[in-house]
């Protein structure tokens, strides 16, 4: 898939607007507050799968360890914040405990948390994470004019979105304080599961606090004067593409089409570098923001086009049973598939619906050999499962079905307990 971030060489400077955020990698887990969650229990597959990564180079002297307080938590990620590179920041004044102020918004941060002892609380530890309304910063994948960054906008009106070049780097924009939440895409009606994120869901300790479900319209987009037969080239995010796929052809396209990061990151690039024979698809904000004429609009192959994102959090939220709620969780075990069965029996003894159903590879254990001297070698894959159910962890059919099913699994981790997206359905439309 091409990149379309500045560090590929392409001049953006016609093309005012802020630059995603793009983290140095580094790796933080933060503990799970769920009773389920059996990542710290011995032998389990979380382990395995999400192993607590050996401290960036900058807190190796920290002996206080991470995430055992949120004191603890706070002062590690001013740490790792310093870390951070964003075209924005390069140009403020570099390091320093102000510049980590700033990132952080917490003014009474130590940033030289050498000794043992655990830091006393202060006010700032006992705020309550802000809900909605203008302070809330939410990171999302691309860059304005993303479907993603709509999603944010419905999750948490009035939010400061944040754009980031990848998934992992809203992760981490959430694990560092440099963002409150992150709102990722995870399925499409037409396009399917963005597997990605189901990886990363797994790999990092954030928490799942909420859906949105936001319809997707779908345009065409090319610089001004140009006409659907100079086309040679398609461009857009792969979903958008897998979601266009029958209404291009529709159109007489005999064009290429390309993957590359996000919609609207399709529609910029297009617009600089002054490409007239390559259209992108992307939102009709994007055409806005961008300087785009809307060749087509409503291209997506299916009116009813909604991709699905969900909302997280460094902290889980207390789930309740007076509105309707969805759990998330993934589990694993090492027979193999034959659990599948009995985790399932477990929901639906107790009339608890299943949502949504998702299998990824094991990544730590791929594939089980199962040796019949006779016959030969059966090589088995493993997977991870991810089920998403209509219940809430407060309710006890769902605290009871999922300590049935940590009797099947070697692994199960609760992902989020949140609230369901019940806004009125209203088919897809080009604002
Ligand atoms: O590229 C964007 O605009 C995105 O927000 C990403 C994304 C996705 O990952 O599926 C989100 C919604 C649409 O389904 C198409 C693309």
């Amino acid at each position: 898939m091409h990149s379309l971030t500045p560090s590929s060489g392409i001049s953006l400077k016609s093309v005012r607007r802020p630059a995603p955020f793009r983290l140095v990698p580094t790796r933080l887990v933060t503990q799970c507050a769920y009773r389920f969650d059996s990542a710290n229990a011995p032998n389990a597959a979380a382990n395995a799968s999400a192993p607590a990564p050996a401290p960036p180079p900058s807190l190796t002297n920290y002996s206080g360890g991470v995430g055992r307080s949120r004191a603890d938590w706070q002062s590690s990620c001013a740490i790792l914040a310093s870390k951070v590179v964003s075209q924005q920041q390069d140009t403020k004044t570099a390091g320093g405990a102000d510049n980590l102020t700033a990132v952080n918004g917490h003014k009474t941060l130590d940033l030289v948390p050498i000794d043992n002892l655990p830091r006393p609380l202060t006010i700032t530890d006992l705020s309550p994470a802000p809900m909605h309304g203008s302070d809330l910063r939410v990171a999302y994948q691309g860059v304005p004019g993303a479907y993603s960054e709509a999603a944010a906008g419905k999750a948490y009106p009035n939010c400061e979105a944040i754009p980031c070049d990848q998934f992992e780097v809203a992760f981490q924009a959430v694990e560092l304080w440099i963002a409150d939440r992150a709102v990722l895409p995870v399925e499409n009606s037409l396009g399917g599961s963005i597997h990605r994120n189901y990886d990363l869901l797994l790999r990092h300790r954030l928490h799942i606090v909420g859906e949105v479900q936001l319809p997707v319209h779908h345009c065409l987009l090319a610089l001004p004067g140009v006409r659907k037969e100079y086309l040679t080239r398609v461009i857009s995010h792969p979903q958008a593409l897998a979601q266009c796929e029958l209404t291009l052809t529709k159109l007489g396209l005999n064009v290429a089409r390309e993957a590359v990061d996000d919609t609207a990151g399709a529609a910029e690039f297009v617009a600089a570098n002054n490409l007239r024979d390559t259209a992108a698809i992307a939102s009709v904000r994007a055409a806005d923001l961008y300087g785009m004429q809307i060749l087509a609009d409503g291209i997506q192959d299916d009116s009813s086009n909604v991709t699905r994102f969900v909302m997280l959090a460094r902290e889980p939220i207390i789930p309740r049973t007076d509105r309707p709620f969805k759990t998330s969780i993934v589990f694993a075990h090492d027979k193999g598939t034959s659990v599948l069965f009995k985790v399932l029996s477990a929901f639906a003894f107790r009339n608890i619906s299943l949502t949504k159903i998702e299998s990824r590879p094991h990544r730590n254990c791929p594939i089980r050999l199962v040796d019949d001297a006779n016959v030969g070698t059966a090589k088995h894959f493993e997977y991870m499962f991810y089920v998403d159910f209509e219940a809430s962890m407060a309710e006890v059919r769902a605290q009871n079905a999922l300590a049935e099913v940590q009797e099947f699994t070697s692994f199960l981790r609760v992902l989020g307990s949140y609230p369901m997206d019940m806004t009125p359905w209203c088919p897809s439309r080009g604002d």
